[in-house]
């Protein structure tokens, strides 16, 4: 498979946590799970949204305790970019459901960091809130993230996004701006375009993750192209999750039809059959992308990152140097 060198600006570093590795670090810190093995686990990866895919999510997670767990599944991540092509990445995590676990937020960044720290593929942190706790606990989190805001580019929203509008976090948002951070939020996966404008006005996030929404409003459409704000595209996610029956029926050639600043990512590529090289891939075969809109998307990629202009630039001469 030959894709061009690219930035993953989509990925939750809980959702590169493979069946193997659950097992594995569930023996390593005595923890009983209530699957029979890797293939009873893996079996029941049938999500019929995003909440179902969600639970399983969350529940798989009880395994991450210790800060080696943090390393090792950041570790595996970054290694399979360095294999594939990814050549830097913006990494989610989700630290509320850690604390409540009883894991330390030190312990989260700390082993994360000690895999970044470590890795030949330029990366870096963005803290995510979780849109179905409340607006305390989210500025609880990011209150306790202030002493190692040197490991973190930016602020991120996600978790179950039908009644938890963008609005419900103003001033978390307000507050992480404040503290010099960059800002993104998921937003048009699930929830409607209006949750899309409500990131933007009321949140200041510099990009959309999803946003496949917005194709319903040609208002927002419009907007999106004449800011070139950044859409975080997911495509095997989006089928997974039921937004699209099949592959061959995704947006995504539309969006960039319409002049948008789209990228392609894979959100959580232990659930939803792909990493980032594999959802450029899949793309190519299922809905015909052309190596010079593969190209596109790799460059967007870059553009669309929180590098600076210089690191940009050096990717972007890369992207430009790959032959198909
Ligand atoms: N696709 C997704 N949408 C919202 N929250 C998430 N957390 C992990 N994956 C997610
Ligand atoms: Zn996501």
């Amino acid at each position: 498979m030959n894709t061009p060198p690219k930035a993953e600006l989509h990925v939750h570093i809980e959702g590169t946590l493979e069946p193997e590795m659950v097992f594995a670090l569930a023996r390593r810190n005595d923890i009983a799970l209530p699957h029979e093995s890797v293939a009873d686990l893996r079996a029941k990866y049938e999500f019929a949204d995003l909440q179902s895919f969600l639970d399983i999510y969350y529940a798989n997670m009880a395994v991450l305790r210790t800060a080696a767990d943090f390393r090792d599944l950041a570790a595996a991540y970054l290694d399979r970019c360095a294999a594939h092509g990814v050549r830097h990445a913006e990494i989610f995590f989700d630290p509320q459901a850690h604390l409540k676990r009883g894991v330390a937020m030190e312990t989260v960044i700390g082993g994360l960091c000690a895999a970044l720290d470590d890795s030949e593929v330029s990366a870096s942190l963005i803290l995510c809130f979780l849109r179905d706790e409340s607006a305390e606990s989210a500025a609880e989190a990011l209150r306790l993230a202030e002493p190692f805001l040197d490991r973190i580019v930016g602020v991120g929203l996600d978790s179950a996004e039908v009644g938890h509008p963008p609005s419900k976090f103003t001033e978390v948002f307000r507050r992480a701006h404040e503290l010099g951070l960059r800002a993104v939020a998921h937003a048009g996966e699930e929830g409607p375009p209006e949750y899309v404008r409500e990131a933007l006005d009321l949140l200041g996030v510099q990009r959309i993750d999803h946003g496949i929404r917005a194709l319903e409003d040609p208002e927002l459409v419009e907007r999106l192209r004449r800011e070139q704000i950044p859409l975080t595209v997911c495509p095997l996610s989006n089928v997974r999750l039921g937004a699209f029956a099949e592959l061959g029926h995704h947006t995504l050639p539309r969006l960039l039809e319409h002049g948008l600043l789209v990228t392609v990512n894979s959100d959580d590529p232990a659930y939803f059959g792909g990493y980032a090289d594999e959802n450029f891939d899949a793309v190519r075969r299922e809905l015909g992308l052309t190596p010079e809109q593969l190209r596109t998307l790799a460059a967007n990629s870059f553009r669309a990152s929180f590098l600076d202009e210089d690191g940009k630039a050096a990717f972007l001469a890369e992207v430009e140097a790959w032959t198909p």
